[in-house]
């Protein structure tokens, strides 16, 4: 049985299409980034997958079910973008309380471990910084040992350090068999902490895969080289080329085809190249080409 399944789900706003016939199914065990730029429908998606929300068309399924009954199964944890913690009380007292609402909690020291808690155990909640309090966030979130868990840009107030270690607490709770979808727009976080990358872009999946796969799947080369303080006009009309950028004296052309791209660079321009390389696109060209605007 899949964690989850999504089948044709559209869901709307008014006028606006937030989701637009997403079929998606997440195999129980896997960890799942949803990546997409603002907007996209990354948490219309979770909303619906947690039962906040309900789609216009189509099915959504959790193990097996409603996504209603796998919450009331206790079988789901979340942590949303807001939610406020109830500030007097200290960061064990919340976590302690949350954990005993379910009938087979995770154990409040190792909770705290698993969340880098342990030092701000006796922190009144009301007294943490934004990241202090997202790693709360994720504690009572993983509290009830849920099977599946959605985390909607969960480290989207977390500086570099708290990041790294917010990922190693995640890893740490997927691991033994666990399912965790998250949405982020940060492409470094999808790729280093996911084994598949769900891109979607106005509603809809443009690419699924592993992140290898997708900066393969994307197609494009890019052809870099050194200028030496020439100048460049007309780059973009090359055969192949999508996109042309300078920076730091180095051309980088984005290009479909770079055979024809490099031959007409030598052919068809008085540029003196040096140092040309040609290279696969990263995962940031893939997933810009990929979001871009029709
Ligand atoms: N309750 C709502 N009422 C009206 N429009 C909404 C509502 N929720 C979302 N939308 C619209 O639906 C679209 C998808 O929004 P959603 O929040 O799902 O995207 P997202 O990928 O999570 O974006 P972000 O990365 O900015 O959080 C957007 O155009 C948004 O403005």
């Amino acid at each position: 049985m899949d964690a989850i399944a999504l089948t044709d789900v559209s869901k709307s706003y008014g006028d606006t299409l937030a989701v637009d016939g997403l079929d998606l199914t997440v195999e129980v065990g896997r960890t799942v980034a949803l990546l997409g730029p603002n907007g996209a429908g990354k948490s219309t998606s979770i909303n619906m997958l947690l039962g906040l929300t309900r789609p216009t068309r189509g099915r959504v399924e959790v193990f097996g079910g409603s996504p209603g009954e796998a919450v009331a199964r206790g079988d789901v944890g979340a942590m949303l973008q807001t939610g406020d913690l109830i500030p007097e009380l200290t960061v064990r007292e919340l976590v302690d309380f949350v954990r005993r609402l379910y009938p087979e909690p995770l154990g409040l020291d190792e909770l705290l471990r698993m969340a880098d808690l342990t030092d701000l155990a006796r922190r009144p909640a009301g007294k943490l910084s934004g990241g202090q309090a997202q790693r709360v966030r994720f504690a009572l979130a993983v509290a009830g040992a849920p099977r599946l868990l959605m985390l909607d840009e969960p480290t989207a107030a977390m500086d570099v350090e708290s990041r790294l270690r917010f990922w190693k607490s995640m890893r740490e709770y997927a691991a033994g068999g666990r399912t965790v979808l998250f949405a982020t727009h940060y492409l470094e976080e999808a790729d280093e902490n996911s084994d598949r990358v769900v891109v979607i872009a106005r509603g809809r999946i443009v690419a699924d895969g592993t992140a290898a796969q997708i900066k393969a799947g994307s197609g494009d080369r890019v052809v870099r080289f050194v200028l030496g303080g020439q100048a460049v006009a007309g780059l973009d009309a090359l055969p192949g080329v999508s996109a042309v950028e300078v920076a730091d004296d180095v051309a980088t052309l984005r290009t479909a085809d770079p055979d024809a791209t490099v031959a007409a660079l030598y052919r068809g321009t008085s540029l003196e190249i040096r140092d040309l390389r040609i290279a696969g696109a990263d995962l940031e060209d893939a997933f810009l080409a990929l979001t871009r605007e029709p």
